[in-house]
């Protein structure tokens, strides 16, 4: 464990010790203190204002489950605002055992486990797990996601360059081009994608990637670039055919997964494309199999000819096993991808079966390495802490203040220029790491 007892409060987060609330200089205080309550509240507002329609698709006896639902998600807001003990979670599912198994196992390193205390991913995860209790506990509203409002929203403000990166994307995979050159671009425009986030916005949608049509002059905020590693990788035959995609968000960060894997599957890098989910609502904006199957139906439904052409060979891809949509529970349990193996050992296996696992986003980058406060030039290899199931790749846009990999001075470099620079989604990394066999 860290020295989060031994030193006082109003800190900065010292070097190689976990993130948490607990330091006063830390985006993670800042995310429990304002940004949770706000997710909440926001929640909480979109539930009574769309409270019709809700009881109109759950049926009349949600209505007071509904209120049920608003009354615990008011509590857990109180919860945090008053810095109350984290409790078990009710339920049977095999998370909940999980959570429950953590939360003891903190009781023994901290006293009583609270937002303030924990590590900043347990203190967030769970927060997002108990707004899924609420809702699993009912009879009705089990398969309710209170995010829909807003993940609806995203995919409506992203049409116009969803259409632009369609027409780039049947292009060149009509023509002959230079297939490098056209890989790494894409690749980038899907790292681009991560800035539309919604839990970064306290869930309000933003226009940025609408207005920003030269997407090209982001690409000097890469921070670390491994991307012709990435291309190598997926370029040079190995014993798998298959490319994992760890997903995160849905909305315009989903289409780009889906335009880049349609490249790679069109040009035979690989024959399989495995996505991963999420198996409940998750950080506002994570896909969840259902935002994939509407994503496709909205797609298949526009005017325009280029999203309803994609909306079918996508369609194809899913329905010849091609694509497969994965679902494991681990992904929103509140640990660190070292802990993979002890929890899911049979993930780890079938991550170890693809050529290249590719993590998409700030939460799964946090995840990657074990989120801790790094010193930025930590090589990648070292900061992920032995999980090396395959060859990885991950691309973020900083959202966060966990980083590592980065050339000497960059980062202090890059703070000059922009104080906020790991927080507002304007800088982005491209890492790899090859597979690294522990002898
Ligand atoms: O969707 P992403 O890229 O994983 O980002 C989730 C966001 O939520 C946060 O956890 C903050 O609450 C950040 O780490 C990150 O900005
Ligand atoms: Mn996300």
């Amino acid at each position: 464990m860290d020295q989060r007892c031994a030193v006082g409060l109003d800190l900065r987060t010292p070097l190689n010790v976990s993130l948490s609330a607990f330091y006063r200089r830390s985006f993670a205080y800042h995310t429990v203190q304002k940004r949770m309550p706000v997710i909440l509240t926001q929640t909480i507002d979109i539930l009574v204002r769309t409270k019709e329609n809700i009881i109109k698709t759950y049926g009349e006896d949600a209505r007071e489950e509904l209120k049920g639902v608003i009354g615990e998600l008011s509590k857990l807001k109180y919860e945090i605002q008053t810095n109350k003990p984290f409790r078990k979670l009710i339920g049977d599912n095999w998370d909940v055992e999980q959570y429950n198994k953590y939360l003891e196992h903190q009781s023994v390193i901290i006293e009583h486990p609270n937002f303030y205390n924990s590590i900043w991913l347990h203190s967030e995860c769970y927060m997002y797990r108990r707004m899924r209790e609420a809702f699993e506990l009912t009879n009705n509203l089990k398969d309710m996601d209170p995010f829909e409002t807003q993940k609806v929203q995203s995919y409506n403000t992203a049409k116009i360059l969803m259409e632009q990166l369609g027409n780039y994307l049947l292009n060149i995979l009509e023509k002959d081009g230079d297939k490098k050159t056209e890989f790494i671009q894409l690749l980038k425009l899907n790292l681009w994608g991560n800035k539309c986030d919604l839990s970064i916005t306290n869930g309000v949608v933003s226009n940025d990637m609408e207005q920003s049509h030269e997407l090209e002059a982001l690409n000097t905020n890469i921070l670390c670039d491994h991307s012709e590693n990435v291309w190598n990788a997926i370029s040079t035959d190995t014993q798998s055919e298959i490319i994992d995609i760890v997903l995160d968000n849905a909305g315009y960060e989903l289409y780009t997964d889906l335009c880049l894997a349609d490249f790679v599957i069109t040009n035979k890098y690989a024959t399989k494309i495995r996505f991963y989910v999420k198996t409940i609502p998750w950080f506002i904006s994570d896909v969840l199999t259902k935002d994939i199957n509407w994503t496709l139906t909205q797609l298949n439904a526009s005017d325009n000819p280029t999203l309803r052409k994609l909306s079918q060979r996508w369609s194809n891809y899913l329905d010849s096993k091609i694509w497969t949509v994965e679902e494991h529970d681990f992904w929103t349990l509140p640990v660190s991808y070292t802990e993979m193996i002890s929890y899911d050992v049979e993930l780890y296996r079938k991550l170890s079966d693809a050529k290249l696992v590719v993590f998409k986003g700030d939460l799964n980058y946090r995840k990657l390495f074990g989120e801790k406060n790094w010193s930025p030039e930590t090589p990648v290899e070292e900061a992920l802490q032995g999980f090396h199931p395959s060859r990885l790749c991950s691309l973020r846009t900083l959202k966060a203040d966990i980083i590592c990999g980065l050339k000497e001075g960059l980062a202090e470099m890059t703070a000059a220029k922009s104080e906020d620079w790991l927080i507002t989604g304007n800088y982005g990394v491209i890492q790899y790491c090859d597979k690294v066999v522990i002898v």
